[in-house]
């Protein structure tokens, strides 16, 4: 049994917390910690674990063989330097970190550790409707990816959500997902702003269109709208030299009511991906005897990163932005 200790406890910690005491086979939570440790306290009720004031403390428990990180992005680094020099199993949710230059830092660390120990909370790698979609490109029957059309609709968000968090937050998940679709690697950005809708604040320019180009000269374009108000859509289309390949929306009944017909959409990331999540957790857990990590590792979460800071710096200039690696992907990683 992996034992696992929890760092942040607020909605997608107790998400994970709930998915690993009554879903995954293989793990229990042991410990859990937050800076507000009422917050840890309530969530050490959905699994009976320890309740630790210190997340330093907690990574270095003897009673603990794996962290999961699901704190807010800034604090990761400082929780995933401490769980690799403590030689620990780690889960850390996106994005790995805020910098570019600390992802680098974590890097660094791991391969210094000789040890595969982080797997990052990308879960759309482990989307049935994303990987129906890479499994037909992989077939040729469609010849090569040219251009891919992406939504990336919220609801709403919060008055603390700002411009950068469109990237940061929200389209690092496709920045992760498409070149992992298409495999190829990004190679410059771009942002066009449309008028803003009336739901947003001053801080924030909603919707965007992100814009990336590969290597091998594949154009994507993004949409991020994060106060869309209908529903959680997220869509993905992906056009090629012989046919367009669609992403499968999770199974909902078409419905006859009223001279119309209408189907459900989701209306938030917990319930949309709540099958990926699943997947993640339990292959991250099932590969943890092995000392392995086969999902989306820390040289992932550095180049989301880097093509995240690109993003932001286009939507200041509104130019097209370089995408560059500061150093080659090291052995290590491949
Ligand atoms: N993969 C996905 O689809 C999603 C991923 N996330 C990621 O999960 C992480 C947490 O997000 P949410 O739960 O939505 O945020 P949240 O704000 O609801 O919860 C964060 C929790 O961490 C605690 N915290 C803050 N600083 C801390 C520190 N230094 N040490 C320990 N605990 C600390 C806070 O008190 C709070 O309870 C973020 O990295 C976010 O990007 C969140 C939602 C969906
Ligand atoms: O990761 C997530 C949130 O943090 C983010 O705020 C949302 O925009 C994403 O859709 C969700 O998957």
């Amino acid at each position: 049994m992996l034992r696992v200790g929890v760092i942040g406890c607020g909605g997608m910690g107790r998400d994970h917390i709930r998915r690993l005491t009554e879903k995954i086979q293989g793990a229990e939570v042991v410990a859990v910690s937050d800076v507000f440790e009422e917050s840890a306290r309530k969530a050490a009720q959905i699994c009976g674990a320890k309740v630790y004031a210190d997340s330093k403390e907690l990574i270095n428990a003897e009673s603990v063989d794996a962290v999961f990180i699901v704190s807010p992005g800034f604090a990761h680094v400082d929780s995933l330097l401490q769980a690799i020099e403590a030689g620990k199993r780690i889960f850390c949710e996106k994005p790995l970190c805020t910098t570019a230059e600390d992802c680098l830092k974590v890097v660094k660390a791991e391969e210094a550790a000789g040890k595969h120990l982080i797997q990052l909370g990308f879960m759309r790698r482990y989307d049935k409707g994303y990987q129906q979609i890479k499994e037909a490109l992989a077939t040729g029957e469609y010849g090569e990816p040219l251009i891919l059309h992406c939504t990336h609709r919220n609801p709403e968000v919060g008055t603390n959500y700002n411009t950068p968090m469109a990237v940061h937050d929200t389209a690092i998940h496709e920045i992760d997902v498409l070149h992992w679709l298409v495999d190829d690697e990004y190679e410059s950005a771009q942002v066009v702003m449309p008028r803003v809708t009336k739901y947003s604040h001053s801080e924030l320019k909603d919707p965007q269109i992100m814009m990336l180009r590969t290597k091998k000269g594949v154009c994507i374009d993004v949409e991020v709208f994060v106060n869309c108000k209908f529903g959680y859509d997220i869509n993905c289309e992906v056009v090629c030299e012989d046919g367009a390949l669609k992403m499968a929306q999770p199974a909902y009944p078409s419905i006859r009511k009223n001279a119309t017909v209408s189907s459900a959409i989701d209306t938030d990331c917990f319930v949309r991906f709540k099958d990926a999540y699943d997947k993640e957790v339990q292959d991250w857990v099932d590969n943890a005897e092995a000392g392995v990590i086969t999902g989306p590792n820390a040289w992932d979460g550095y180049l989301a990163a880097i093509t995240a800071d690109a993003l932001v710096k286009a939507q200041e200039t509104g130019q097209i932005e370089k995408i560059v690696t500061a150093v080659e992907k090291p052995e290590f990683y491949k």
